[in-house]
Order: structure tokens, then sequence, then C-alpha cells
């Protein structure tokens, strides 16, 4: 039987920060034992679940949308069941829960939900908000998307990951900027373990600035906007929606049902970078090559970084295939589609096949202009 009230941590940080880098490693931790991992992902195929090292039981994943919007309830609900389980003796134990948001999510409605639901206040404390900060990304996320102020400024622990990419007086050109947002907070820089990151002590938002506990104010107040701004096309095999913080971005899912050479794989990301760089906040995926089929590659991009592929030694389940999710901003129309149905042979109307690709990848007739 557990102890209630049940730590829970909160883990976020923007888009391709290293959280799911970092659970995997914490999860190896015996800090961690008897602990349940709720992911939640933002796109409509849900790949970080397969990307966690752990035994699939442990890890609940949401379904699609943002945890701070859509699938709020459904966090009240999965902790509330989680509570009816051990009462009812169909979990043993259960130490600890920690919850992966969105690289886009807004933590203050779900630090708000714990700290406030009625089903939830006296079964779960929240120990408290680890926020990752990529040191190369970092700075233009900061500048550009409100979130990944929220989350640094919300945090009892911050972790500036990625520091072996980047110099030692851009790390601490970072670390000042995120004490003069969250001026409490303790930063570690690189390599971050449980001891650093876990019982942090109940979360206190007095301690926290005064944004914050206006987030926090705003957040108890800002329930049932289910579904808004919340646009779905169906492209066939492709899906779009906007994401309801900001119209600008979008998630596309795009999903070949088989292998993929994987000099396909290779120039479909070149041409999408050189064209649309700056527009990609984050790409993941897992990809089937036609190479070596048996070991899927795993590629990740944040914003203008290409992190080097990754080969995982078997298929996490019994799904095949190539599964991409790409969060973008301001990127035009269907343009991502259409260059992907040209790589994997599926193409649509007015959108040259691979081949024309390759012979003249520099003209891309119905796919836009590269720059
Ligand atoms: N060089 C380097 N790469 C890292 C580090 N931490 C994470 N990465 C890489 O960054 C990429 C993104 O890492 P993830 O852990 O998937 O990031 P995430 O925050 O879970 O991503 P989202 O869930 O999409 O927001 C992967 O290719 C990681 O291998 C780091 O400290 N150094």
């Amino acid at each position: 039987m557990s102890a209630f009230p049940i730590p829970v941590s909160v883990l976020t940080g923007f888009l391709g920060a290293g959280k799911t880098t970092l659970l995997n490693r914490l999860l190896k931790d015996p800090a961690l034992v008897d602990t349940a991992v709720i992911i939640n992902e933002y796109g409509e195929v849900a790949i970080d679940h397969l990307l966690v090292e752990q035994a699939s039981d442990g890890i609940i994943q949401l379904s699609d949308g943002c945890l701070c919007c859509t699938v709020r309830g459904e966090l009240v609900d999965t902790l509330a069941d989680l509570v009816d389980r051990l009462q009812t003796g169909r979990i043993d134990k259960l130490a600890r829960i920690v919850i992966e948001t969105t690289g886009l999510a807004d933590p203050a409605p779900v630090l708000q939900s714990l700290m406030a639901h009625p089903a939830l206040v006296h079964a779960f404390r929240l120990d408290g908000v680890i926020a990752l900060v990529d040191a190369v990304n970092g700075d233009a996320a900061l500048d550009n998307h409100v979130e990944a102020v929220k989350q640094a400024a919300m945090a009892d622990r911050l972790v500036i990951t990625k520091t072996d990419l980047a110099d030692k007086a851009v790390i601490e050109r970072l670390s000042e900027r995120l004490h003069a947002i969250n001026p409490g907070v303790r930063i570690i820089v690189g390599e971050a373990g449980a001891s650093d990151l876990l019982d942090c002590g109940l979360y206190n938002p007095a301690a926290k600035t005064a944004d914050v506990r206006r987030w926090l104010g705003e957040a108890s107040h800002d329930d049932g906007h289910e579904g808004h701004d919340h646009e779905h096309h169906d492209r066939g095999h492709s899906h779009d929606h906007a994401h309801r913080h900001d119209s600008r971005v979008r998630s596309h899912s795009l999903i070949h049902d088989g292998a993929v050479p994987f000099s396909a794989i290779e120039m479909f990301l070149d041409l999408l970078r050189s064209a649309h760089g700056d527009k990609l906040l984050r790409m993941k995926g897992i990809v089937e090559l036609a190479e070596d089929p048996s070991r899927p590659l795993v590629i990740h991009g944040v914003q203008k970084i290409l992190h080097p592929p990754a080969r995982l030694p078997a298929w996490p389940d019994e799904r095949r295939g190539t599964r991409l999710v790409l969060i973008t901003l301001d990127m035009p129309g269907d343009y991502v589609q259409r260059l992907f149905a040209a790589f994997t042979n599926r193409p649509a109307p007015d959108t040259p096949d691979r081949a024309a690709l390759h012979d003249n990848p520099l003209a891309i007739p119905g796919v836009g202009s590269v720059r």
C-alpha cells in the first residue's frame, strides 16, 4: 500500500529540450522505483511512449492534445483512477508520479488541477516542477514563445540541457537570463540526477514571482475550453491541427506504411530544412528503413539542429512503418505533406515523384521554391 499523498513531479521544457532523454536516465535510478509516468504528447501520432525505456505498464499515454487545454480533464481522470486502483488493490504500490508535459504546454493549468482539484488534493502533492531549457535553442524559445517563459518561471528546478553543444559564455548568459525570470530557482547545468530533481518540497506559489501567481490565478478560472480552436484537416494519412495557444503553430503528422530508403528520408529532411528551416520548431519520428527494416531509426530535430539519428535495437510495438511529427510555426499550407508524399512515392495532385526531385531538387513544382 502506498502512503498518501503521493508526490508528483511535473517535467516540462520547450519542444525538444530533452525531457524524454532526462526521463529515461531518471527512470534507471532506484529513487524512481514504483513510479508511474504520464506522458502527454501534442501531435496525432504518439511517439514518445515508444522512446521511454520502461516496462510499458508503468507508462500512461494521454490522448492527443495538450495537457493544459484539451486533455486536462483526462489528466484528472487518470490520476483519480490511479487512486482507485491503489485503494482497491489493483496496483500494489505507487511511490511517485512523473508527468511529462508537451513542449508547448503552459504548466499553470496542470499545477492548478493538482493543487486545487477536490478529487486530487488529498491523494497527491505536487513535489516540484522541473523545467528543461536547451542551451542551444533556449534563448530563441524564450524570445518567441511565452510558454517557454512560463515554464521557466514556474520551475522549482531548472536544468540547462545540451551543454555539450554550447559555449561556456552562452550557458552563463542563459543562466543569468533564467535567474532573472525565476530568481529563487536552483539551476542545474548539464546532467541532472534524481537527487537534484526530486523532493523539492511542497510547491509553494508564494515563493514564486508575481507573474506566476497571476498565471496560476488565471488558470483556475480557465476551465472548459475543450476543443477550442483545434482544427483537424483529414488528408488521408496526414493530419494537421492548430494549437489553441497560437494558431501559427501547427503539428503535422506524417505516416507511411512501409519502408523508406535512407536517401529519401535524408533528402526530405534536407529540403525541408533548407526551404523552411526557420519555421521548424520540432521534428521527431521513427522510420522503417528499407536498408535495415528490423531496427527503427529515430530522428530528432529541434529548431535548426538535427540531432544525430539513433537506432533502436528492435521495434517497440507491433507497428512498423514511418511516423513523423513536425511542429511548425507559420509553415505555408500543406507544404510538409506534399513534400513527404513526394518522397514516399504517394504523389498528390501536382506533386512530382521522387525521381523528379532527385533530378532537380531545387525546383519543385507544386511544393514551393527552395531559397
Ligand atoms: N547533444 C545533446 N543532445 C541531447 C541532450 N539532451 C537531449 N538531446 C537530444 O535532443 C533531442 C530531443 O530530445 P528529447 O529528449 O526527445 O526532447 P523532448 O523535450 O522530450 O522533446 P518533445 O517531447 O518533442 O518536446 C534528441 O535527439 C536527444 O538525443 C544533451 O544533453 N546533449
